[in-house]
């Protein structure tokens, strides 16, 4: 099988040159595998080039290829939205992923390749890439979230139809306070590579409301939208979704709102969404979005929005999150009857933590923070009067689609 090695020098804390240099290529000539090419990228956007040039010289037809990826998530996203967005007459072929952890969050690899205190940090960071050299080929497939953007059904007199945008991720699509983390620490990028600076942009967004409606649809053959009910630890149905009326409306005001595919957790310990890989590997599984929603009206103590209601509500979703760096602990909190954010009891649970095969979220106008999207960390603006729809998507067939090696 064809074999690309790539790496981006400039992710994470910069070390993907070294670790490729001293250990990925090393192990390969271990194994006496020689890539047809190795490089490393330039610029922003570069990933995508790279992999579709390699296809186009190297695939005859639709024999599948290999990629041995160093980088985080966002050249994984962005590799996978440059290959969608090029014309091309007939099918990719299957990518088979290696992942080598380089980025700053590496979610998709830390939810594969939960990390140990025990593992030597070289070692783990090859665990991907000894599966691809073992030659054992146990890969799983990778679903998809596929998030369209668009406009209000009715265009203005005069002026053609919007474009719909369209982004594909692998990891996580979300609204609400991670977009805004996101939109946010971007800027805090240059003065602060490490993961830091998602807590900073945390704690200037934290006391922000969304106004918004949500709707969300049942993934194929599950008839209903589900709920995980902590005190079973299971899925149920939704109580507003039947197999005759199966769509789930939830009204704002949101403070969280994020959605996850393939992976549990979006840092090595932030399992924000604690079930979010069941779903992965076995055939017959159908692809779904695991969606993880915090809103303020749920709690019994609300009585009305004011500046002191959401800077003490901030404190709760300050608990939740949290409690997600507690292996997930956060989907099984609910609030006593005086609003107390507690771990046992039978009141609301404080986060609604659903399962569905597609969500659509509609902002209001006057609120221009609602209208931000994240895509596995690219940010993405709704227009006034559209909405975001985002759909979990299954490869078509084996012989296309991405798959990593595990
Ligand atoms: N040579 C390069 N110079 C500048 N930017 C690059 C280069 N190669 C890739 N990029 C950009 O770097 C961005 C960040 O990369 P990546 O996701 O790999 O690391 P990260 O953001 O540190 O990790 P994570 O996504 O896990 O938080 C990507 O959006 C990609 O477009």
């Amino acid at each position: 099988m064809p074999l690309l090695v790539i790496y981006n020098p400039v992710s994470g804390d910069r070390s993907s040159k070294a670790l490729f240099d001293n250990h990925v290529l090393p192990l390969l000539s271990q194994h006496n595998i020689t890539p047809d090419k190795v490089v490393a990228t330039e610029s922003a956007g570069h990933a995508g080039t790279i992999v579709f040039d390699f296809l186009a010289a190297t695939a005859a037809g639709s024999d599948p290829v290999s990629v041995i990826l160093g980088s985080g998530d966002g050249t994984l996203h962005e590799l996978i939205n440059a290959l969608n967005n090029q014309p091309s007459s007939k099918p990719l072929p299957r990518i088979h992923l290696a992942l080598v952890p380089s980025g700053t969050a590496n979610a998709l690899y830390s939810s594969l390749f939960p990390p140990s205190q025990h593992d030597d940090p070289i070692q783990y960071k090859l665990k991907s890439v000894q599966a691809f050299v073992s030659g054992k080929h146990s890969s799983v497939a990778l679903n998809l979230a596929v998030t369209v953007l668009s406009a209000p059904p009715v265009a203005t007199p005069g002026l053609p139809a919007a474009p719909k945008q369209v982004s594909i991720s692998a990891v996580v699509t979300s609204t609400a306070l991670h977009a805004s983390i996101l939109h946010d620490s971007e800027a805090l990028r240059a003065s602060d590579p490490s993961m830091e600076r998602f807590k900073t942009a945390a704690l200037q967004n934290i006391t922000r409301w969304y106004a918004a409606s949500a709707k969300f649809y049942p993934r194929e053959g599950a008839g209903v939208v589900e709920v995980y009910d902590p005190a079973t630890q299971r899925w149920v149905p939704h109580e507003q979704s039947t197999e005759d009326e199966p769509i789930v409306d939830l009204n704002g005001p949101f403070v969280y709102f994020l959605s996850t595919v393939n992976v549990d957790r979006l840092e090595p310990a932030f399992r924000i969404s604690p079930r979010g890989k069941d779903v992965l590997g076995p055939k017959g599984n159908t692809a779904a979005l695991d969606v993880v929603i915090v809103r303020p009206m749920r709690d019994p103590s609300y009585d009305m929005d004011s500046e002191a209601t959401r800077a003490a509500f901030a404190e709760k979703a300050g608990a939740v999150l949290g409690a997600a760096y507690q292996d997930g602990a956060h989907v099984a909190l609910r609030y006593d009857e005086d609003g107390k954010v507690v771990a046992e009891g039978d009141g609301p649970t404080v986060v609604e933590y659903l399962r569905c095969g597609a969500w659509e979220w509609e902002p209001d106008d006057i609120d221009l923070r609602a209208h931000f999207v994240c895509a596995d960390g690219d940010i993405l603006t709704i227009p006034n009067g559209g909405k975001a729809t985002c759909t979990a998507a299954t490869p078509m067939s084996d012989s296309t689609g991405f798959s990593l090696y595990v």
